[in-house]
């Protein structure tokens, strides 16, 4: 298969959420048919990194980048620690798309946008989604570093009734109302932590429940707190909605959270959360993740859980 820039007319959302359905339909994306950088195989695995945690992208043989500036109209990285592009190439035997720099809320994108490269994905034909993130730990058990294999999520945004799916439906992806008991695949994550046994990292691979918050600002003591009664194990500002978007067109997923810093659940101290810190704890734990995504992905090939 051959890569290009292509119109996005079947990524629209409605104008009722608020942007303009005409640039939409007229904005081209990166997909196939480069004459300049072809490669022979679409991609079955779509990695999003997290914030300081590109450097699963780098890793791919026969790379291929497209800057985001590139792709008309495709939104435009504005965090530190997030690259700005999508990196096509191979890891291990396994063809793969990666976002070095994915989209928040807080930047000011509405959710359709933030996770509309996941629909992009989809008509490349992508099968599955690793999902990461930069997370706050808030399990008491949990110490900077550590991984978290998400279980679940809370979708704080989506109480206040904000959406990756809100707006007409549009039946060519999926369905007006989508289930998500099991969004974050038992397979996978079953698979997951097995990788993790035979790396010997289970001293720091955990399994729990992540929430979304809107941000940009870190939570008070009194919301971390409310998210410690309700059983959440780790916070940060992005991933449902891609979730959610990839829930709805078919797509499995598997993600983690990295624990860059412990949540500030005390009054009694003058510790911060920042996010240099959070980009320098994950930088830390670079090459553990490295060697964790690239035996998770060639047992799932192994497995046989995505397509030939
Ligand atoms: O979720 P990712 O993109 O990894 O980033 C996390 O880190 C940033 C805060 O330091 C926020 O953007 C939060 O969501
Ligand atoms: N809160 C929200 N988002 C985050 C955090 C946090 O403590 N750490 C990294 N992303």
């Amino acid at each position: 298969m051959r890569w290009a820039l292509l119109s996005n007319s079947r990524l629209h959302h409605d104008s009722s959420n608020g942007h303009n359905r005409q640039q939409q339909d007229d904005t081209p994306l990166a997909l196939r048919g480069n004459t300049v950088n072809p490669i022979s195989v679409a991609p079955k695995i779509a990695i999003i990194c997290g914030s300081g945690l590109g450097s699963l992208a780098t890793i791919l043989d026969e790379k291929i980048d497209f800057p985001y500036e590139q792709i008309p109209h495709f939104p435009q990285s504005t965090v530190p620690g997030h690259a700005g592009k999508l990196v096509v190439g191979k890891m291990g035997k396994v063809p793969v798309i990666c976002m070095q720099g994915r989209f928040h809320y807080y930047e000011g994108y509405p959710l359709w946008k933030c996770a509309m490269p996941i629909r992009v994905f989809k008509l490349l034909g992508v099968e599955m989604i690793v999902v990461t993130n930069a997370a706050g730990g808030l399990n008491p058990d949990y110490k900077v570093g550590d991984l978290m294999i998400i279980k679940d999520h809370v979708n704080f945004p989506g109480f206040a009734g904000e959406s990756f799916l809100r707006g007409p439906n549009d039946e060519r992806f999926g369905p007006r109302f989508v289930a998500l008991n099991s969004a974050y695949d038992t397979e996978l994550r079953k698979l997951a932590k097995s990788v993790a046994s035979e790396l010997g990292m289970n001293d720091f691979v955990h399994e729990g429940v992540y929430t979304m918050v809107g941000g940009p600002n870190f939570e008070t003591v009194a919301e971390l707190r409310l998210m410690k009664l309700l059983g959440i194990d780790a916070v940060g500002m992005s991933t449902v909605p891609e979730v959610i978007a990839a829930r709805h067109c078919g797509i499995k997923c598997f993600g983690f959270s990295l624990i860059t810093n412990e949540c500030v659940t005390s009054y009694d101290t003058d510790d911060e959360p920042d996010h240099e810190e959070v980009m320098e704890a994950a930088s830390r734990r670079q090459n553990d993740l490295v060697r964790f995504v690239t035996a998770f992905v060639d047992t799932v090939k192994s497995a046989e859980l995505i397509s030939k």
